[in-house]
């Protein structure tokens, strides 16, 4: 099951620049794992937003909703999923 997802990020006032680094190595490093596992197809960031579109090859709505809940910046992130179906016009 393939899925679109859009996250974006709004971190609390009350965190600090360290504490906001300290959360994007951890996302880099939960990223890269899904990344390297073929769970997570591919990221890209939306341009002038802190925000990405990430695209998810999944076998069910609760192993994608594992997977999302399990990013560092859950909390922080608000997350649009949509699920995608082959188009009968793609080659691929
Ligand atoms: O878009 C971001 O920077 C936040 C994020 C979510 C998954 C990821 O790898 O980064």
């Amino acid at each position: 099951m393939i899925f679109l997802a859009r996250m974006d990020v709004t971190f609390p006032a009350h965190l600090t620049a360290a504490q906001i680094a300290d959360f994007q190595v951890e996302e880099k490093e939960y990223s890269g794992s899904l990344q390297r596992s073929g769970k997570m197809a591919g990221i890209w960031r939306i341009v002038g937003e802190y925000a990405n579109h990430s695209i998810f090859d999944v076998e069910s709505n609760d192993e994608l909703h594992q997977i999302l809940s399990g990013f560092p910046m859950y909390p922080y992130m608000k997350i649009k999923v949509t699920p995608l179906a082959k188009h009968p016009n793609s080659i691929s």
